[in-house]
């Protein structure tokens, strides 16, 4: 049944649901995750600019965080280079660095503030190098094959600290911060930073009461595709071990749950494929995906 097809008490009642929800996270922060992978259908992107707008208008302090995985990828396609991974974290080259700063911080940040704006809302876009508000170093990754080694995979970074002022200052007026994930160095160089490393610790440090992961799956998937609707941290390192989590799931299971450990209420990793996904986590008991506990 389609939402015109309710009679209007039905509808009335739909909304009124929503009220406890709107008193619990009423003046709140709750951190929004948008996945490259998510953001590939046009209505979809609508109705998520949409949803951010209403949280907004209702008094939560929606901050998004954008990742852009890829439509990065399809740049570097056109400039004839292929990306290349290691646990989930690109390999940048400084040609990669400048195609990832443009994608990210140009064409993809811009193209969701003006759909946020779009649907009434006042939308600032952002890169960690705004008000130098994200500070990383280069992250150098321990290496899973032998124990000690560490990999340089280029211009990744490693976050130092967030400046919560910037943000802050945007949430008590009326707008809403849209952040792409590169961070800047001591001597102004520029780091590629993986969006739910930014996302985690920005929930922490904003002291989020939500952190919310729009992904291209139904949430975190067993061995056989199944979904797991809660998850420990043994469950995950279990999962780790065996190999069920892998690719871009790994640095965002890692966030999740350092998010989870800092502080942060709610955890969640959920499909961003599924129109509304957001208010209906946010605004209803219809949450769907995956819970990310701290213990
Ligand atoms: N156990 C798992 N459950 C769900 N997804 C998984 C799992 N292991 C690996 N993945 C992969 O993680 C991907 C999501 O991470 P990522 O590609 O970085 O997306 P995003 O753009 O949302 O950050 C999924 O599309 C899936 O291919
Ligand atoms: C270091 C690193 O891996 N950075 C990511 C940043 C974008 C991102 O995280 O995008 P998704 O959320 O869509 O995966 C990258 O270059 O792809």
């Amino acid at each position: 049944m389609s939402v015109s097809q309710l009679s209007p008490a039905d509808k009335a009642k739909i909304i009124a649901e929503a009220l406890p929800y709107i008193q619990r996270f009423w003046d709140k922060t709750v951190v929004i995750k948008y996945g490259g992978n998510a953001m590939t259908d046009p209505v979809l992107k609508a109705a998520f600019a949409r949803d951010v707008v209403l949280l907004k208008l209702v008094g939560l302090n929606p901050v998004v965080v954008h990742g852009g995985g890829p439509q990065i990828e399809d740049m570097l396609k056109r400039v004839g280079k292929k990306g290349e991974f290691v646990q989930g974290m690109r390999v940048t080259d400084a040609e990669t660095m400048a195609v990832v700063e443009m994608v990210l911080g140009g064409q993809v940040n811009k193209e969701i503030v003006n759909l946020i704006n779009q649907a009434g809302g006042k939308a600032v876009g952002l890169t960690g190098k705004d008000g130098g508000f994200i500070r990383a170093r280069k992250l150098m990754m321990a290496s899973k094959e032998k124990a000690g080694d560490l990999i340089d995979i280029g211009q990744v970074g490693d976050i130092i600290g967030i400046d919560p002022s910037l943000i802050a200052f945007l949430d008590s007026g009326d707008f809403i911060p849209v952040i792409a994930p590169i961070g800047v160095g001591e001597a102004g160089e520029t780091y590629n930073i993986n969006a739910d490393v930014v996302a985690g610790k920005l929930a922490e440090v904003l002291k989020a009461e939500k952190l919310v992961l729009l992904t291209n799956t139904p949430g975190v998937l067993d061995k056989n595709g199944k979904l797991l609707t809660g998850l420990t941290p043994k469950k995950i390192d279990e999962l780790v071990a065996d190999g069920t989590l892998s690719g871009g799931m790994l640095p965002k299971i890692g966030s999740a749950l350092d998010a989870a450990r800092s502080g942060v209420k709610a955890v969640h990793i959920i499909d961003g494929r599924v129109e509304h996904a957001l208010l209906l986590e946010i605004m209803t008991d219809q949450g769907v995906g995956t819970l990310i506990k701290s213990a």
